[in-house]
């Protein structure tokens, strides 16, 4: 009989067997009746007078779960238990359960193999096939003792849905003790009392305190089929430990993939390519340069448009990859899956206590975004985009320093421009319309739009930049001049304290160029805003003769009025409205033609500047920003929505939604020594660039849930479409579509052996001025929470929390620059909660270390907030690490079940962060 093990066959990441039954129904079993998207069924094991194999052994046992498929002759590994030391009687803490998609029916087998451990050190070291087998062998370190096995329809369709089975021999003959199935329900506490149990020996608080917080309800049920569209391949685990006052708590640990893995790089890579291409086709349109300037453009153009085809490329190796939503750690330096987040996983404990109501505590786990594939031999973006920003600022006299925040403001102002000129277009063709239809309220309302429109527009060129833009741009046309370049220096922007002074040989103002004419630019600029007005005074002409005529028993004769611009037409009665407007949006259209031209022009020269000065370094910098923005995007989107549904019945959180915003809090455990220096410098860069990113929510017209992005690298939205029944339950601003913004902080303490390195030998500042600066922005947010929050709302939430005081015990932590001080996440993490806020947790791959950190905030969780037995934090930490989740992230990962420590690591890492014995050593990661 072939043992094969759940999740680690060749082809994939996916946990869960295909379905028995066949289409032509072959096979016909029984489903289990089930509460849709809860777990099909889920049990707990005790053994009892289990007979050692050596008289006077202490027995040190498991039991193994494994699976017979009613259509299969094979055996699957489905799971185990913890190992429960030195008891023949042991009560098992790590149950098993089945989610919903699991194909398993009444028909289906179950085989409990009960093992006693000798040596815990082999114990997860498994082959992911074993051989051909007719019994369980004995593996090392551990020895065979009984086994039992019952189908699932017995054990439901028994009495209290309880079956105690006789533990025999592999011959079938002996029995060496009972072992009893409990079906467990959820929701449904526990009888008796769990004072009887072996409690942990090394029993140890640790030493991580926090206050307690108000626990998250649980979502309504109704929501989770949509969530489920997102959430792909759970992996479910279900645990039972005592309270403080000998009740049991269920917990049930779920980890789920997110087809938005892939979904938000590819919507990003797809906007990135247009924007790129609306930019090429502007430089193309720039018109006649000198050819020092047009050789310089030849150049960008090549470079920009190998870059789109990679991109292009990126995006149809990825459209390949249809259905997938999981990127492994092993894949993290793959070129064509760069911007997809490694490893993203939604991390939740859902947990049913005997004190308080139903807790779900989610946290996204995800691979620190990072430029895998570029390297990290030159550090990361923080440190490279500063470099690169000081090296142009001193460049030589042919290139003019535009700063950051001037390249950024002309493609805002290209960008509004591309979107309010056909805008503006449309308006006037519907006043004409309204005209044609003399229909008089239509013609107020069109004039209105077209108006706000126009202003809009006229507004956007208000800035300095485009004037110095414009003749940057006239100096370099063929005779243009370039004997001092003009300088956007004495735009009230650029006068920011902040920028340091400019190099010497810069001119402080635009030069006086004999040539040119200064205020043309006013005069095109200034006809816009004249037009409009014309087209405003002869609406009102037209709507007030038409009254007065009316007045006038319809003879529309006209008094005596005024006249302006534009009014001598009207002299007739039963004028023609439309004759009367058409030439004046002539004008308007044609001013604004020419504004067009000449801005689009002129700002596009200041994009040719920035990209012409050290090509092809600056393109490889905008790809290794947008590599690492698209993974972290990927994650926030899927954190987003996950936190929206969890929430959507909380009206507390939905005001705080959208009069404040969220938090959305990352710890990172990367360490400030050789490679993860750069992915910490990515990290901080890719993180802080999300606050570029606003949420909107709209009502799901079909079947097509999937969010939507839109706009460009300065400011993306993405749309979270929501089913009519939810999205009606929303506030009217939410609905209204007001943009939802988020408040990304970043805090990071490294914890491995490099961190030590770090910490003796090197450089831990990175670490200390990411943690300061994202110190003030958490509290920015809490200052704005607090101002903006209704004052009812906020005298309960200091009631019952006191966030000023972790606030500054956090600050305190900061400052205090004490090694590997774990305080600082605990910190952050409870702080972020209290807030309502986005929890990640990231290292590397979001594998080994990550796993430690989320397991022992779990824990932590369990007995600040639901009063965990002190003496079971410990054996709780391990059970959740040995058979948990994440050891089954470790597999899907690494196709092993070891967290990849070795000694060494396990000794420099805080002592709470240290994995169990036999779950760890060297892996092939
Ligand atoms: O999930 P991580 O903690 O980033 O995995 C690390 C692990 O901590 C370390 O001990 C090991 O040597 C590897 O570097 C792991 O990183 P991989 O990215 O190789 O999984």
């Amino acid at each position: 009989m072939e043992i094969k093990e759940e999740g680690a066959s060749e082809e994939g990441q996916n946990f869960l067997p295909t379905p028995q039954a066949n289409d032509t129904g072959e096979f016909q079993f029984t489903s289990i009746q089930k509460t849709p998207n809860e777990p099909q069924l889920e049990f707990i094991l005790a053994c009892k007078d289990l007979v050692a194999p050596v008289r006077d052994r202490k027995l040190n046992t498991l039991v193994q779960i494994s699976v017979i498929h009613p259509a299969e002759q094979g055996l699957t590994r489905y799971s185990s238990t913890e190992i429960v030391e030195g008891t023949r009687d042991p009560l098992f803490l790590t149950g098993v359960t089945f989610p919903s998609e699991y194909p398993i029916y009444e028909e289906t087998k179950i085989k409990l193999t009960v093992y006693d451990v000798k040596d815990k050190s082999y114990d997860t070291v498994r082959t992911s096939v074993l051989p051909e087998h007719k019994d369980p062998p004995s593996e090392v370190g551990r020895s065979f003792l009984g086994y039992a096995s019952f189908k699932v329809g017995d054990l439901l369709k028994s009495k209290e849905q309880v079956l105690t089975l006789s533990l025999r021999t592999s011959d079938g003959g002996k029995v060496v003790g009972t072992i009893q199935v409990s079906v467990v329900k959820m929701g449904e506490i526990e009888d008796g009392e769990a004072d009887h149990i072996t409690t942990d020996v090394q029993g140890q608080k640790c030493a991580l305190v926090c206050e307690c917080t108000a626990p998250e309800t649980v979502s309504r049920k109704d929501n989770l089929p949509f969530l489920n569209t997102v959430l792909k391949n759970p992996v479910c685990k279900l645990y039972r430990f005592p309270t403080s006052d000998n009740k049991w708590m269920r917990i049930r640990e779920q980890m789920s993939e997110s087809i938005l893995s892939f979904h938000i790089p590819k919507e990003l890579i797809s906007l990135q390519i247009k924007e790129d291409l609306c930019r090429n086709q502007e430089l193309k349109e720039l018109g006649e340069l000198s050819p020092h300037w047009d050789n310089l453009r030849k150049n960008v153009l090549t470079h920009c448009d190998q870059m789109v085809n990679m991109y292009q490329d990126i995006l149809t190796e990825l459209s390949k990859e249809t259905g997938s939503s999981f990127k492994s750690s092993s894949s993290k330096g793959e070129k064509t899956l760069e911007f997809v987040p490694i490893n993203l996983h939604l991390q939740r404990m859902h947990v049913h206590s005997p004190h308080l109501k139903d807790a779900l505590y989610d946290v996204i786990t995800v691979g620190a975004p990072a430029a895998h594939f570029q390297g990290f031999k030159n550090g990361g973006l923080r440190k490279l985009l500063h470099r690169f920003e000081t090296e142009r600022r001193n460049t030589g006299y042919q290139f003019i320093y535009y700063s950051p925040e001037n390249t950024a403001k002309a493609k805002e102002v290209l960008s509004n421009i591309n979107q309010l000129q056909p805008l503006i277009a449309t308006h006037a063709d519907l006043l004409l319309n309204s005209a044609s239809q003399h229909s008089p309220d239509s013609l107020k309302n069109s004039l209105k739009m077209l108006s706000e429109k126009t202003e809009l527009f006229v507004h956007a060129f208000k800035d300095q930049l485009v004037r110095s833009a414009l003749l940057a741009l006239y100096t370099a046309r063929p005779g243009g001049v370039l004997k001092k370049p003009p300088s956007p220096k004495n735009s009230t922007e650029e006068s920011s304290s902040q920028d340091p002074p400019p190099p010497m040989r810069r001119q402080d103002s635009i030069p006086h160029h004999s040539d040119y004419d200064e205020e043309e630019w006013d005069r095109v600029w200034a006809h816009v805003g004249k037009s409009l007005n014309c087209i405003i005074a002869m609406v009102d002409k037209l709507i007030e003769r038409d009254g007065s005529g009316e007045g006038d028993d319809g003879s529309g004769k006209d008094g005596e009025k005024g006249h302006s611009l534009g009014d001598s037409a009207i002299t007739h009665p039963q004028e023609d409205w439309y004759e009367q407007l058409y030439p004046l949006i002539l004008t308007l259209k044609d001013c604004m033609g020419e504004v067009v031209n000449r801005a689009k022009q002129s700002l596009t020269f200041v994009l040719l500047q920035e990209l012409a000065y050290s090509l092809p370094q600056c393109l490889m910098l905008t790809l290794r920003r947008d590599v690492v923005f698209s993974q972290a995007l990927a994650g926030l989107v899927c954190g987003f929505i996950i936190k929206l549904h969890t929430s959507l019945y909380d009206p507390g959180f939905l005001e705080q939604l959208h009069t404040v915003g969220l938090i959305v809090q990352y710890e990172g455990l990367l360490s400030t020594y050789s490679e993860e220096i750069g992915m910490l410098e990515d990290m901080a860069v890719g993180i802080s660039d999300l606050k570029k990113v606003a949420f909107k929510i709209t009502e799901a017209t079909s079947n097509d849930v999937l969010p939507v992005i839109t706009g460009r690298r300065e400011h993306y939205v993405v749309e979270v479409k929501l089913p009519g029944r939810m999205f009606e339950s929303l506030p009217l601003q939410i609905k209204e579509g007001q943009l939802l913004h988020v408040y990304p902080v970043l805090f990071n303490v490294g914890i491995n052996e490099q961190q030590t390195l770090a910490e003796r030998f090197g450089d831990v500042s990175l670490q200390e001025s990411i943690n300061q600066e994202n110190f003030e922005l958490l509290k920015e947010y809490y200052t704005v929470f607090m101002e903006k929050m209704p004052p009812d709302y906020i005298s309960h939430f200091q009631e019952q929390n006191d966030l000023k005081g972790l606030l500054e015990n956090l600050h305190q932590n900061i400052q205090a620059k004490k090694r590997k001080n774990v305080e600082i996440m605990w910190l952050a993490a409870t702080i972020c909660r209290k807030l309502n806020g986005i929890r990640f947790t990231c290292c590397k791959s979001a594998k080994d270390r990550t796993s430690m950190s989320v397991t022992l905030e779990q824990c932590s969780i369990l007995r600040d907030e639901h009063q965990l037995h002190k003496d079971f934090f410990i054996r709780a930490l391990d059970c959740m690490r040995r058979e948990g989740c994440r050891i089954e992230n470790v597999l899907k990962n690494i196709k092993c079940r070891k967290y990849a420590f070795n000694m060494l690591q396990l000794m420099a890492f805080p002592k709470y962060y240290r994995p169990p014995e036999g779950t760890y050593g060297k892996a092939d990661t």
